[in-house]
């Protein structure tokens, strides 16, 4: 049961191609891969050492008694192993061997022998061997075979294994798209990925649509990477580094891609959050690639996303990643100081939280310019829903400015995708062009989720159809609320209903009445339940919290409350990541206690009104639930003929795009 006022989707639907991940090894032959060079490598060395094996194991007893015999010219000896030529052949098994032995071995003559010198020692041994003029040697025992053959194979298995994964590795980089040469294993390459004009399909400023502000101030920059000379003559640096701010979705990908290509220079982009998982020292050495390639590229561009992940001020990073973190952020200021001035190499940034970012980067030389991308205005969305209904069929009534006025808070990125499941859903309805319903559907499911296919019982129907219808009264009969769109009891996503409000225009500046009118109409709900049925559901879980968000920030942020007064009670933390609850300020218990009275205050008196307004309008509350229980979905003309009421009377002051 969700009051859908113009709250935007936090989603960001990034359909950005070219994002592969970390290069994963092939899986399926691998382990056989393995096994063959084993195999190969045993073979290999079976083949060329055949002499380790032939020497003959003889008893000590033979040993010494050939050694009496003067029959053994030289051994050499490690550890308890003795390994020896004789003079003369010497036909094994001997005579008086053992009638096992002479059972199992068929006799042969030897020259190599070997033996095991017993535990207990054989002290007259050297001089026994010295006697009778045995050759003494500390000969390493594979004597037949070359020192450089031995090395080879001693360290064959190795080396095999080592350019196995090497091969691996390549193959895998290859097919992530990345690496280009470099370090042995890849390890400090920057999977920096490169986009060129001439590979890639070119993006130009074409494809950007409603974010102007932000394009002009990159023009600029375009204009020096096409010509330097224009710039240097005149003894100005090159522009460094550039932070692009905006909510996710907004384009800022895109524009730093729409820069490279209209200036027709390399672009070479990763992510922030790719250094995170990285092993300490890594992220550093990325860096140091990824300008090194850039440099070498020049005129080029690098575009870090997300820098807010390593960028974050040092000294308050979480546990665990923060000395790595540090080391990345460390490299990327020592390669901007490192920038002479005269290389055209630019370096874009994206983040949505610039106040968490580390002061040094934004020092002069560095992140020193900022270009805000906001949130695209209605002209602006219009402009956008263009560019992505070029390549499809659109029908008469499918009028871009009237989405544009229907979607008010949604990013570029959500506009893309809207204009997709538009697309999507005409074909399933087996239409051959797009009609203005398919986008006003599509904007349903985006923002509410999919239709759920629950069963209700006829009694929660009309209890959800009771509370939508109050949200929706409390629209049409509070002054200043936002007109109502829609009313729908199908269940999608999490809601079991919705009531669909939007501002007639874009607005920036909100007067403290609209918000009053907007936490009477969002407590609608419950106040509807509680005077029809006198109980409470679980069902405004939601719209609680939305009303106790907004109350709590007139207190604390807006100096909306008379007792409290203009002071600053909350940070403001974050403007590009939606209007949840701030954490207060560390403020004196008596002055949070006063907060959250004040805020009580705010809902219980809407709460009141909420009832008695409801109370007033009894008959067109169960008009309208009629009507819904028949027809599931209302739109903007059917809920005013249903009820009968006019729209909500503006506020007199309502300023609607005045921007202070
Ligand atoms: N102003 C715009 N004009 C046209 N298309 C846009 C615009 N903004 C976003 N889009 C579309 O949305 C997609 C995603 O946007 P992009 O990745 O550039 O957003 P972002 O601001 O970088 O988001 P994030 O912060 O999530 O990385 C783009 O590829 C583009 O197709
Ligand atoms: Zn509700």
């Amino acid at each position: 049961m969700k009051n859908g006022n113009n709250s935007s989707s936090g989603n960001s639907f990034n359909n950005t191609p070219g994002r592969p991940g970390a290069p994963r090894l092939p899986q399926r032959n691998f382990w056989l891969i393995i096994l063959l060079i084993l195999v190969g490598n045993y073979l290999v060395t079976q083949w060329f050492l055949p002499d380790a094996n032939q020497a003959v194991p003889v008893p000590y007893t033979t040993f010494k008694e050939q050694v009496a015999n003067g029959n053994v010219l030289s051994i050499h000896n490690q550890g308890q192993i003795i390994q020896g030529q004789f003079n003369h052949p010497v036909t094994l098994p001997l005579a008086e061997g053992t009638a096992q032995q002479a059972a199992s071995e068929p006799p042969r003559n030897v020259t190599a022998f070997s033996t095991v010198v017993p535990d207990f020692t054989d002290p007259g041994l050297a001089s026994f061997l010295a006697n009778h003029n045995v050759n003494i040697s500390a000969t390493p025992i594979q004597d037949g075979s070359s020192s450089l053959t031995s090395l080879l194979f001693g360290f064959g298995p190795v080396l095999l294994i080592i350019f196995f994964y090497v091969w691996l590795y390549r193959r895998a980089s290859k097919q992530a798209g990345g690496a280009l040469g470099g370090s042995m294993f890849g390890m400090g390459k920057s999977k920096a990925r490169r986009y060129d004009h001439e590979q890639d399909k070119k993006i130009t400023f074409e494809d950007v649509a409603g974010i102007d502000e932000a394009e002009n101030e990159l023009v600029e920059i375009v204009d020096f990477l096409k010509n330097p000379k224009k710039y240097t003559a005149l003894g100005a640096t090159a522009p460094r580094g550039i932070l692009l701010v905006g909510a996710p979705g907004t384009g800022k990908t895109l524009l730093a891609k729409a820069v490279a290509g209209e200036a027709q220079v390399p672009f070479f982009s990763m992510s922030g959050s790719e250094f995170v998982e990285m092993i300490v020292g890594v992220g550093a050495a990325r860096v140091r690639d990824l300008f090194k390639q850039a440099r070498e590229h020049a005129p080029s561009i690098i575009f870090i996303d997300e820098i807010d992940s390593i960028g974050r001020a040092r000294g308050q990073a979480v546990m665990g990643g923060a000395s790595e973190q540090e080391q990345t952020l460390n490299q990327i200021l020592t390669e901007m100081d490192g920038f002479s001035g005269k290389e055209e190499v630019i370096v874009l940034a994206a983040t949505n939280q610039p106040e968490i970012l580390d002061k040094a980067l934004l020092r002069a030389g560095r992140f020193d310019r900022r270009v805000v991308v906001n949130l695209p205005d209605k002209i602006g969305r219009e402009a956008i829903l263009q560019v992505h209904t070029r390549n499809k069929p659109l029908a008469q009534d499918a009028d871009l400015m009237e989405v544009a006025a229907t979607t008010p808070g949604l990013s570029g990125a959500d506009l893309k995708n809207l204009c997709n499941e538009a697309a999507l859903l005409a074909a399933k309805r087996g239409q051959h062009e797009i009609h203005l319903k398919d986008f006003i559907d599509s904007l349903e499911k985006i923002i509410l989720g999919p239709e759920r296919p629950i069963i209700l019982s006829p009694a929660d129907r009309e209890r959800i159809a009771y509370h939508e219808s109050g949200h929706a009264i409390l629209g049409l009969v509070v002054p200043g609320a936002d007109p109502v769109n829609r009313v729908s009891i199908v269940p999608r996503g999490q809601a079991l209903g919705v009531t669909y409000q939007r501002p007639p225009a874009d607005r920036y500046n909100y007067p403290e009445a609209y918000l009053r009118a907007r936490i009477i109409g969002m407590l609608g709900g419950r106040a509807a339940e509680e005077i029809v049925y006198g109980t409470k559901t679980t069902g405004a879980e939601n719209d609680i919290e939305q009303a106790t968000d907004l109350a709590h920030n007139m207190v604390t942020r807006w100096g909306m409350s008379e007792k409290l007064g203009m002071v600053k009670l909350a940070a403001r933390q974050n403007q590009y990541l939606g209007m949840g609850q701030r954490q207060l300020d560390a403020v004196s218990e008596q002055t949070a206690a006063l907060v959250d009275e004040e805020v009580h205050k705010i809902i219980n008196n809407s709460h009141e009104q909420a009832k008695q307004l409801l109370r007033d309008h009894r008959p067109q509350l169960d008009a309208l639930v009629t009507a819904l229980l028949e027809r599931e979905t209302l739109d903007e003309h059917e809920i005013l003929d249903v009820t009968g009421l006019p729209p909500a009377p503006a506020l007199k002051d309502l300023p609607n795009q005045a921007k202070l």
